[in-house]
């Protein structure tokens, strides 16, 4: 917790608030104290809402990520929004008045504070923008009970590096002064200019600059036209979170979409009391729409801000990892953008190798990086990777730097276009699952199962984590682990290919001789305690087996991952809480 009470810190800055003039505007320098934790995630800052309130703590961080980038800053834009959670509204006000008072000549803000993580990329690279802040705890739920979080996003679109993050933390545990502008609140609710002397807020609506992004990727007459068709229907489910305006805008207002098919569309502080996360366990009303008989042809599900997605056909749920893989291989005939071929593709350590599968047969380059968004940005920068994904319902292109939910939303729509454009309306329509099968018949199949234990206590996981390096310390390659014979057993570390930055500990990954693999990593995305994931795969290209269910496939190798982790011995978990 911080160091020094609030109440203190109050006073303090009412005593020695100095006054400045920057840019035709009084800034006050009020002193505040550190606290302690403000360290940044595998995306952002995420801590309890109850955290964030406390007086000074995001102006800290803010003023610790402006103090981080120096002189860089002064004169630049900014673009600001957040995924409609508790505290968003209060937290824009913040941050735009310290923009000001830190030099900044201008903030672009999403109207009432709304702006999806991908649209912000959209907005900073569309606008050349120095950078962005997005307020968003993600899919992890949101109100005065929950969780708030913020994360900077650099002048390419791209979440900050960690030679940025690694900045921030070292001010925060230092910032002694806020360097505030003394203007008023700024009306949100409006697009519009307002002027502060030199310094100027443009509330913007926040799918404007997206919208126009997603035209330069899309065929959207191509796909207007196939959502014409009486013999196809969608859901897309927003879970009450920032989606709702988007997907009103794009699929309904511009491709035709009836307005029913967006489910859960108006943004909501706490997401109604739900958590916006898009998997079998928390997105089950949409799970339980496309179980129904008859259900839509094509269901969709996206996070608190946006940029993760679920793709679910009739009773059929789309593997993230299997989800890369078909866009990849899909891209070229079926995406505009991708029409002249992709120049390499991508995914995270504990994705499954579906993807490397379609980059061979592609014969284009692939990469793996570890989990983290941020490490695609120097791949795609330097054009080598137009299509990546993570298996934790994380999918894009290098049309931004983010991941993006409803472009993963828009591929899949464009494969099923193309796919049934020779279909007669009423004829035998090419489903998501058809195009799932179709896939697995010609690459094979990469069963895959994620396993979250979350809110572990941390000393728990710590040491589970201490026992498998023990084990891995220990292997060698010929060790039989049940039925499997390792091949190898490490803790991945990453080597940047384009500015060789290394990434270590990474996760531990034990590689069998089938190419089948268990890994274990910690969650650098929670808000309290430890989450526990387990990434488990295995391959098949046996005809007979490729529609087996993903649990029963891979039934053996998950009870040898319990074993060699002794997972239930450390933290007492018998189950997992949510299964993907
Ligand atoms: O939470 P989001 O949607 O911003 O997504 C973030 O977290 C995911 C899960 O990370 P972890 O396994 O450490 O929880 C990462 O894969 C992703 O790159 C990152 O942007
Ligand atoms: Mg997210």
């Amino acid at each position: 917790m911080g160091a020094g009470n609030s109440k203190g810190r109050g006073k303090a800055a009412k005593a020695s608030a100095a006054m400045a003039a920057v840019a035709g505007l009084v800034v006050k320098n009020v002193p505040t104290k550190p606290y302690e934790g403000q360290k940044t995630g595998t995306s952002g800052l995420r801590k309890k809402t109850k955290e964030f309130v406390q007086e000074n703590y995001l102006a800290n961080w803010v003023q610790s990520l402006f103090s981080a980038l120096g002189d860089e800053i002064k004169g630049q834009s900014l673009g600001l929004g957040g995924d409609g959670r508790y505290f968003g509204k209060e937290g824009a006000q913040i941050i735009i008045k310290l923009a000001a008072g830190n030099g900044f000549k201008k903030v672009v803000v999403g109207q009432n504070a709304l702006m999806a993580t991908p649209a912000a990329s959209a907005l900073i690279r569309r606008r050349k923008l120095y950078g962005g802040l997005i307020m968003s705890a993600s899919h992890n739920p949101g109100g005065p009970e929950n969780d708030f979080g913020i994360k900077f996003n650099y002048t390419g679109g791209e979440p900050a590096p960690e030679r940025i993050t690694d900045k921030i933390y070292g001010e925060t545990t230092k910032v002694s002064v806020l360097n505030i502008a003394d203007i008023p609140d700024v009306d949100l609710s409006k697009v519009g200019v307002t002027k502060f002397g030199d310094f100027e807020v443009e509330v913007v609506d926040p799918v404007e600059d997206y919208l126009a992004t997603l035209k330069s990727v899309f065929d959207f007459d191509l796909l207007k036209g196939f959502l014409a068709r009486k013999d196809f229907s969608l859901v897309f489910d927003a879970m009450h979170a920032v989606t709702g305006p988007y997907a009103k805008r794009i699929l309904v207002e511009e491709l035709g979409a009836p307005a029913s098919c967006v489910k859960d569309g108006v943004p909501s502080p706490d997401f109604n009391g739900g958590h916006p996360d898009p998997n079998l366990t928390y997105a089950e009303e949409l799970v339980k729409i496309m179980w129904s008989d008859p259900s839509p042809s094509f269901g969709a599900a996206s996070d608190g801000d946006g940029d993760r997605n679920m793709i679910l056909g009739h009773k059929f749920f789309v593997n993230p990892s299997d989800s890369v893989a078909i866009i990849a291989a899909n891209a070229q005939a079926c995406i505009p953008y991708f029409k002249g071929g992709l120049k390499g593709v991508a995914r995270s350590m504990p994705t499954s190798g579906a993807l490397d599968r379609v980059a061979a047969d592609l014969n284009v380059p692939f990469f793996e990086t570890p989990t983290g968004w941020k490490f695609f940005g120097n791949l795609m920068d330097a054009g080598k990777c137009s299509v990546c994904g993570e298996e934790s319902f994380g999918t894009g292109g290098d049309h931004i730097r983010e991941k993006d939910g409803i472009f993963a939303v828009l591929s899949w729509l464009s494969i099923l276009a193309s796919k049934n454009k020779d279909v007669p309306e009423g004829g035998q329509l090419v489903t998501v699952q058809d195009v799932s099968v179709a896939h697995w018949k010609k690459y094979g199949r990469n069963f895959f199962s994620r396993y979250d234990y979350e809110e572990c206590a941390s000393a728990d996981a710590n040491k589970m984590v201490d026992h498998l390096r023990s084990v891995i310390a220990a292997a060698k390659p010929g060790d039989k682990f049940g039925e499997f014979t390792l091949s190898a057993a490490d803790d991945f570390e990453y080597t940047d290919p384009i500015d060789g930055s290394k990434a270590s500990k990474q996760g531990l990954r034990f590689i069998f001789t089938d190419g089948s693999r268990i890994i274990f990593r910690l969650s650098g995305t929670g808000s309290s305690g430890a989450t526990i994931r387990l990434y488990i795969e295995q391959y098949t290209s046996d005809p007979a087996k490729l529609l087996l269910d993903a649990q029963e496939a891979l039934a053996p190798i998950i009870k040898v991952a319990l074993e060699v982790s002794k997972l239930q011995e450390f933290t007492g978990r018998t189950s997992p809480t949510v299964i993907t």
